[in-house]
């Protein structure tokens, strides 16, 4: 396909914004033509600002003659909704993570996929895409320093309100080092528990924060992830892989360091927005790319799906304080 791609989005939030600026302003080959959003006034004043058309409902954007494929970017309950109607409207869809609440969404979103015939389906995991992630997987794909044993990793935000619930430090924000460690490490988990150290004075009544998420892999390799979500300095994103002959930690994002004041410092960035520009470049420009040539090669419905087993495993172990064992079933051949 030589001609643009006619994207529509539905979600008008912070995210769904920033992926209709950089599709429109800085990336090739595709255009945001249209939006969506259950919030009308807001989703229109989005629209006018980047002069989409506005639809009052997400199915009929997604049904419309008007767009060729669809980026869902609602809050989490309602990505598979709109996932599902893309999928029956045959239109190649890229859905922001999780790609549906539950892990019983994200099972129907493969049904529904594979009864189809053709993948559609991309999940915004974007840090598959980020320079550093990359380095590191580079390292542990050749074994640089030897076989993976231990990994330490945080995921720090510098605060949330009480729309954050107490499921979503697992659900939300380590889906991410759910799905890209697994990619690192190219294995599945065996086991998760999440235990709960002592509780910050910012984070609100319902919310234990921090929360620790371990998990062993099939191989042995063993992994914790501190979720920090009222960290209450800045957005904070680590990861060291402890190997037999190395460690090996991602980079941290280049600022400048600054002497003042008697002090040197070097800035940490505020949020995600900030700290990922590269990887969500990257990510929705092999997204048109791809889809473009009738393919899908990003993060699949497959991996959508073993992630939201992955969490809803780490759920159950958090709810019980016990460790709860991973059962999934192989992947299909239709997602190698
Ligand atoms: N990959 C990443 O790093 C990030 C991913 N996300 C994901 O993106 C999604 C959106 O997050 P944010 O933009 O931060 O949230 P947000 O709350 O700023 O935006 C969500 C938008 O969806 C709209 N919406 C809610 N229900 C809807 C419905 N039924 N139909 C149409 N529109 C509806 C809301 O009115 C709102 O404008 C979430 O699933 C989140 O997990 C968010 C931030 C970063
Ligand atoms: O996906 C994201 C948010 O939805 C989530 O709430 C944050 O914790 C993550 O850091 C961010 O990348």
């Amino acid at each position: 396909m030589d001609k643009e791609l006619r994207i529509g989005v539905v979600g008008t939030g912070a995210i769904g914004r920033t992926h209709l600026e950089r599709i429109n302003t800085q990336l090739q080959g595709g255009r945001v033509v249209a939006v969506s959003d259950v919030n009308k006034e807001f989703g229109k004043s989005v629209a006018e600002k980047y002069g989409c058309k506005f639809f009052e409902d997400g199915e009929e954007l997604i049904n419309s003659d008007e767009v060729d494929a669809i980026i869902v970017t609602t809050i989490d309950a309602y990505h598979e909704q709109y996932v599902s109607a893309s999928i029956k409207a045959g239109k190649y869809v890229f859905c922001e993570k999780p790609l549906a609440a539950e892990k019983e969404g994200t099972k129907r979103i493969v049904d529904l996929e594979m009864a189809g015939g053709k993948k559609l389906v991309t999940v915004g995991f974007m840090r598959r895409y980020d320079p550093g992630y990359k380095q590191l997987k580079k390292l542990v794909e050749e074994r640089t320093y030897g076989e993976p044993l231990m990994l330490h990793c945080a995921h720090r935000n510098y605060g949330v309100d009480e729309s954050y619930d107490n499921s979503m430090p697992v659900e939300n924000s380590m889906i991410h080092e759910i799905d890209v460690l697994r990619w690192l490490l190219d294995e599945d988990y065996a086991t998760a528990e999440v235990v709960y150290p002592k509780k910050t004075k910012y984070a609100h009544e319902k919310l234990q924060d921090p929360q620790i998420m371990i998990l062993t892999t099939k191989s042995g390799v063993r992994i914790d992830v501190e979720a920090f979500i009222n960290s209450h300095y800045g957005y904070d994103i680590k990861c060291e892989v402890c190997c037999e002959e190395g460690i090996v930690n991602l980079p941290e994002p280049a600022n400048a360091m600054v002497r003042t004041k008697a002090a040197r410092i070097t800035p940490i960035c505020e949020d995600w927005s900030q700290r990922f520009v590269e990887a969500y470049n990257v990510e929705l420009q092999e997204w048109i790319n791809a889809v473009k040539a009738g393919r899908v090669d990003g993060p699949s419905s497959w991996d959508g799906y073993v992630g939201a087993i992955t969490a809803s495993a780490a759920s159950k172990a958090r709810d019980s304080q016990t460790i709860v064992k991973i059962e999934m079933e192989e992947c299909p051949d239709f997602y190698k």
